[in-house]
């Protein structure tokens, strides 16, 4: 079972004390509990370590926004895993699953494949990784995306990226990606932006107000948007075995 010992960024919270409160709230449990990082075997009667709880970061953005490419920055420096979403959806229609064809045709007119089969799909790749920090790329899509993974997961996300940017930009983007995504064509993006505004910006809002969201702004370089997103990262406290 995973253990949760990670600290949430002072940048949530200016007050250590605010800081702490709004750990017990979100969690349901004492500070001293989430620093802790070892726990006592009743079996060998010493103190070992235990699996903990891994910290997640959602990483949420309009189509073209920017995350699979940052994810790629923070991946290099912060040493996280990354779970892309639309990429686990792509490697079921490659490798013929039973849900292959239905995942094909919804990508392809950008809407958004059913929370069992994605959130199943997330629980494994977390369950069979030996890694502790997750960043999830483009998930949770809508509210029941979101209420489905924390209910299988057992937990809500650390934190939450958020790129922001300019609809005309994100197309652009998309549509010089060349990377062959069947759908990466004007049709197909307009439906998935009419997508990401209807259904994810809740998403978006519903973590904003719990006080865990980092909106990022998504234009300019790469390398400029990763100087905004790099003190996100460089201020997360790991105590001790992270
Ligand atoms: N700051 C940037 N300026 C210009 N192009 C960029 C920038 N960041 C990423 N790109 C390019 O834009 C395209 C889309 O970027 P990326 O794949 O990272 O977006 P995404 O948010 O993951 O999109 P999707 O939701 O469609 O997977 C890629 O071809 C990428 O190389
Ligand atoms: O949680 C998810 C993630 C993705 N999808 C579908 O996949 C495409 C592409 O996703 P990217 O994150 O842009 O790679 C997306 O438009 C959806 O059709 C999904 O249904 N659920
Ligand atoms: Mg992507």
């Amino acid at each position: 079972m995973w253990r949760r010992v990670a600290s949430l960024s002072p940048l949530v919270s200016s007050s250590k004390s605010r800081l702490l409160n709004q750990v017990q709230v979100a969690y349901g449990f004492n500070a001293w509990q989430m620093f802790s990082t070892q726990v006592l075997n009743p079996v060998e009667g010493g103190v070992s370590d235990s699996r903990r709880t891994p910290f997640v970061t959602f990483v949420l953005g309009g189509p073209g926004s920017g995350k699979g490419t940052q994810c790629t920055r923070i991946v290099e420096t912060f040493g996280f895993t990354h779970l892309s979403a639309g990429d686990l959806l792509r490697r079921e229609i490659s490798s013929n699953s039973e849900n292959g064809s239905m995942i094909l045709s919804t990508i392809k007119e950008g809407k958004i494949v059913p929370s069992v089969v994605t959130v199943q799909l997330i629980q494994k790749a977390i369950e069979t990784s030996d890694s502790d920090k997750f960043l999830i790329d483009g998930f949770p899509r809508t509210e029941e995306n979101r209420i489905a993974y924390e209910r299988v997961i057992g937990a809500e996300p650390d934190i939450v990226l958020f790129f922001d940017c300019p609809e005309e930009e994100m197309v652009k983007r998309v549509l010089n990606r060349n990377q062959g995504r069947i759908d990466d064509n004007i049709d197909t993006v307009k439906e998935r932006l009419k997508v990401f505004a209807e259904l994810n910006l809740p998403v978006i809002k519903h973590y904003s107000k719990k006080g865990k969201l980092y909106k990022i702004d998504g234009t300019g370089s790469e390398d400029e948007i990763f100087e905004r997103v790099r003190p996100v990262f460089a201020a997360l406290r790991y105590p001790v075995l992270f």
